[in-house]
């Protein structure tokens, strides 16, 4: 877990965290983004760290779908620069989308699904030792029992569970959760996150997570980013009190 000495103070105005540690895994300096004449955002500074749960919080609209594109290279910024060390190809990303529905005859199993993310490219075969990684994964997010059904009869939880596996199969140093628990039932929440927590606490990565959801915030994560229209604010997640949230309208 990251030590919060090394975490900012609440900063409304968006001041950077300047301290580099041996820890840190991606920066974020003075990012900007526009869309045509429309600013989304601009200035955001901040550093993610090892073993930090990082909630990105903020009204619908504000950017925070955008920041993560971003950061998954989809977009490009209009300002500023993300940078990951030791280099961008030695990090490796997880990434769990927000749930949709999948066809009901969706053909390939839970397996199958899992197993498309071990390779680039579609391969007939898998090594052993994929074989034994998508076995493992499969079993620490619990969905060895239903590894054969195919993934269009299996439940909205089980779904997203089987994304999760997908994002944890190449053990990510970061993973990256884009309203990933919205439409999900409370305990079923509350399972994903914890299998999330689990793979953070035995291997250090960092969590991104972009949520509407405070008890879920307030549960999981170690620090908060609350976008919104005026200055950002960055702060461990016992600063994000109610006058915070108020001042936003998360
Ligand atoms: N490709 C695009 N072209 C033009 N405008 C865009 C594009 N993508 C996003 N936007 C706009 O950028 C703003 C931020 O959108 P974004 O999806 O990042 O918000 P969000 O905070 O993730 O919202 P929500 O909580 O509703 O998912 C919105 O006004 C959106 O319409």
């Amino acid at each position: 877990m990251a030590s919060n000495e090394t975490h900012p103070k609440i900063d409304p105005n968006g001041q950077p965290d300047s301290q580099l540690t041996e820890d840190t895994i991606m920066t974020v300096d003075k990012l900007g983004m526009k869309f045509g004449q429309k600013t989304v955002f601009q200035g955001l500074t901040f550093t993610l760290k090892r073993g930090e749960f990082l909630s990105v919080l903020g009204e619908n609209g504000i950017g925070k779908t955008t920041l993560i594109r971003i950061l998954l290279q989809q977009l490009r910024p209009t300002a500023g620069e993300v940078s990951f060390l030791p280099s961008r190809s030695q990090v490796t990303i997880g990434y769990v989308p927000q749930f949709r529905n999948v066809d009901t005859e969706y053909p390939l199993t839970v397996k199958d699904f899992v197993g498309l993310a071990l390779h680039d490219h579609l391969t007939p075969w898998w090594s052993k030792h994929e074989k034994q990684r998508l076995n493992q994964v499969l079993h620490e997010t619990d969905l060895t029992r239903i590894a054969h059904t195919p993934l269009g009869r299996v439940s909205g939880g089980e779904l997203q569970k089987a994304y999760l596996a997908q994002a944890l199969i190449r053990q990510p140093q970061l993973l990256i959760l884009d309203e990933s628990t919205a439409s999900l039932d409370n305990n079923m929440k509350f399972e994903l996150l914890d299998l999330v927590k689990q793979y953070q606490q035995q291997t250090q990565a960092a969590v991104i997570f972009v949520t509407h959801d405070l008890p879920l915030t307030k549960k999981y994560s170690t620090n908060f980013l609350l976008m919104q229209p005026g200055p950002y604010q960055l702060g461990t997640i016992d600063q994000l009190n109610e006058t915070v949230l108020e001042a936003a309208h998360a």
